[in-house]
């Protein structure tokens, strides 16, 4: 909807057939965009075949699980001049590869790829509220034509040349909005509330060092910005989840009842997996994996982090 309010011919695909028709003829999506008007030059179709045949650009949103197979269909399809983008959040379930890996083994490496990331909940944007996001790519040019058709008078989409970081951002602050959510849920307060956001956001930075992003990105829109809104914004399925556990739900009835993707449930099994490979301690991570586990219970999730050994804030090697 962004895209072709800024007067580009867009075509959305999907495989939900009655969707489909209504978005195309209705100019509404009634399962996941109630009441908001879709631009009358925004088509759908069921069928990838005619979403790709005349693309310039491709942006892929479909969850994590579902990327890898998403690209495998569109390999064949795409039209060689167009670049692919992602605003898909998470790691590959199962391997833990960031998926700027997983697209440039199933695209090859000279197709232009780029990550699209930050604070930016699906309902405000396709209602043209204020929003600020980045684009990030290994390729200046294909980032800048990303960036292009995002940015409008509603919509500020930045640029970076950091897909690691900005990816590892995106999928981490889905984890740790659980978390604040938990604490929330149980009653703890606004101080937990900040503290676990900030606590995360050192987790967030030491992850990432040791995979090689750069601090900066995590400090910008694609860490710090979404950690936020996804930690204390309750359009966040990822907070309602933690909210739901903090009350006491199991997590089958929580998940049922918000009835989208939680991106969180894979990806705290996939962030711990990379902690475990790379030597680091994810104390909120791991407490959130586990209480999705059901290995622990919130409050024994909280008393554990609480009877962590006192030390300094920041190891003085952090940034190097
Ligand atoms: N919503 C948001 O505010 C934001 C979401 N994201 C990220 O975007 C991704 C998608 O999230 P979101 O759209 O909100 O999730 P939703 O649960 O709202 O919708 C998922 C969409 O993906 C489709 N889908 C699921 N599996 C497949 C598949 N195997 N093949 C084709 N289509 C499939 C669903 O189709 P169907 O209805 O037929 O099941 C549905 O249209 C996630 O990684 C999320 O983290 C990023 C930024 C903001
Ligand atoms: O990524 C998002 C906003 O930037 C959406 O967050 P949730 O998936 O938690 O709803």
């Amino acid at each position: 909807a962004l895209i072709a309010r800024h007067g580009h011919p867009t075509v959305l695909w999907g495989r939900d057939v009655a969707t489909v028709a209504t978005i195309d003829g209705g100019g509404e999506n009634p399962r996941y965009l109630p009441g908001i008007a879709l631009p009358g030059n925004l088509r759908a179709t069921t069928s990838l075949h005619e979403a790709l045949v005349d693309a310039a650009l491709v942006l892929v949103v479909v969850p994590s699980h579902a990327f890898a197979e998403t690209l495998r269909a569109l390999a064949p399809l795409r039209p060689p001049q167009a670049g692919v983008a992602w605003a898909t959040k998470g790691f590959e379930p199962g391997s833990g590869r960031f998926l700027h890996e997983v697209a440039a083994e199933v695209l090859g490496d000279d197709v232009p790829l780029a990550v699209v990331t930050g604070p930016s909940f699906a309902k405000e944007v396709a209602q043209g509220l204020p929003t600020a996001l980045t684009v990030h790519s290994d390729d200046a040019v294909f980032c800048r034509q990303v960036a292009d058709v995002l940015h409008g008078p509603a919509f500020r989409a930045y640029t970076g040349n950091d897909m690691r970081g900005a990816e590892l951002g995106g999928a981490m602050k889905n984890v740790l909005a659980v978390a604040t959510g938990v604490a929330d849920g149980m009653g703890l307060g606004l101080n937990a509330r900040a503290g676990l956001i900030t606590r995360g956001l050192n987790e967030m930075l030491r992850l990432n060092i040791a995979l090689g992003g750069r601090p900066e990105t995590l400090m910008g829109l694609a860490g710090l910005g979404d950690l936020v809104l996804t930690s204390t914004g309750d359009l966040s399925r990822n907070r309602r989840l933690g909210l739901a556990l903090g009350r006491g739900s199991s997590i089958e009835d929580a998940v049922r009842e918000i009835g989208q993707v939680v991106e969180s449930i894979q990806t705290a099994d996939e962030v711990m997996r990379l902690a475990t490979l790379h030597g680091i301690e994810l104390p909120i991570a791991e407490g959130v994996r586990d209480v999705l586990h059901g290995s622990v219970t919130p409050a024994e999730g909280l008393a554990r982090l609480m009877a962590r050994e006192q030390k300094a804030e920041y190891p003085q090697d952090l940034f190097g």
